[in-house]
């Protein structure tokens, strides 16, 4: 499905009044020395709610450092990060994890799930954390896990899922608390075509449902299709 931009509609640099995420000249330097890398060199980037963004690029552009940046999990060495316009990187470690916790979503490659819970109980977690663990949230994490198609597997803790089941349990995980911000790295890269297409269609619809502002970090040229634009990472710089 292809979701082009109607006429008129701010391109994803030109939204910045009304971005629920924005980052302003953003550049990160890794490692000291002669070991050091710039991972972002003046990025600048602002997603609108009801948006989604793919980013794509070579291996090492700097795409995971965008959504670590984005996401406050890394400081950038200069720059601001707004989310819910509050920047960031004016926050207190504390603040941040506080912030992120409210606002933001993070669906990492590695679904980073936790050993001794149940597919179930890992989306019903953040809700309970969140003090939000009501039926409707239970009622959620439900058809979440069904739209991803954990249904029949909802009981089983990570080490008896596939690479791929943990993926939709992580991005699953991530959607039931309809997070403003959504950031999600490479969700199809263990999943097979007919299930990665299934998963995009899934983050395109929840981010149209909720007015969440999405960032999907990607390799997988077949899925760019379902996001409202595409950037292309090249040596730490979007464009
Ligand atoms: N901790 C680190 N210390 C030094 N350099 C790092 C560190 N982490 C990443 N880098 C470097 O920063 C650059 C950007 O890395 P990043 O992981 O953001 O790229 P990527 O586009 O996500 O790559 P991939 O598609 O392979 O996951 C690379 O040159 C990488 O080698």
């Amino acid at each position: 499905m292809t979701h082009p931009t109607p006429a008129g509609t701010p391109a994803p640099d030109s939204t910045a009044a009304a971005a629920v995420l924005r980052l302003t000249d953003v550049t990160l330097r890794l490692g000291t020395g002669q070991q050091q890398v710039t991972a972002l060199d003046g990025v600048g980037l602002s997603v609108a709610p009801g948006r989604f963004l793919a980013v794509t690029g070579p291996s090492g552009s700097g795409k995971s450092s965008l959504l670590a940046v984005a996401g406050g999990l890394q400081t950038p060495t200069r720059g601001s990060v707004h989310v819910a316009g509050v920047d960031l990187t004016t926050l207190k470690e504390h603040q941040r994890t506080a912030h992120r916790r409210h606002h933001i979503g993070y669906v990492f490659q590695h679904a980073n799930l936790l050993a001794s819970l149940t597919a179930r109980e890992q989306l019903l977690l953040p809700a309970h954390v969140a003090g939000r663990l009501d039926a409707a949230a239970r009622r959620r994490a439900d058809e979440l896990l069904d739209a991803v198609g954990m249904t029949a597997r909802a009981d089983r803790r990570p080490h008896q899922l596939s690479g791929g089941e943990r993926q939709r349990v992580g991005l699953a995980r991530a959607l039931l608390l309809a997070p403003e911000v959504l950031l999600v790295d490479e969700p199809t890269s263990a999943l097979d075509r007919a299930r990665a297409r299934e998963i995009v269609e899934l983050l395109a619809q929840q981010t149209r449902a909720h007015r969440t502002a999405t960032v999907m970090v990607t390799h997988d040229t077949e899925i760019l299709d379902a996001a409202d634009h595409v950037l292309v990472m090249r040596d730490g710089r979007l464009t």
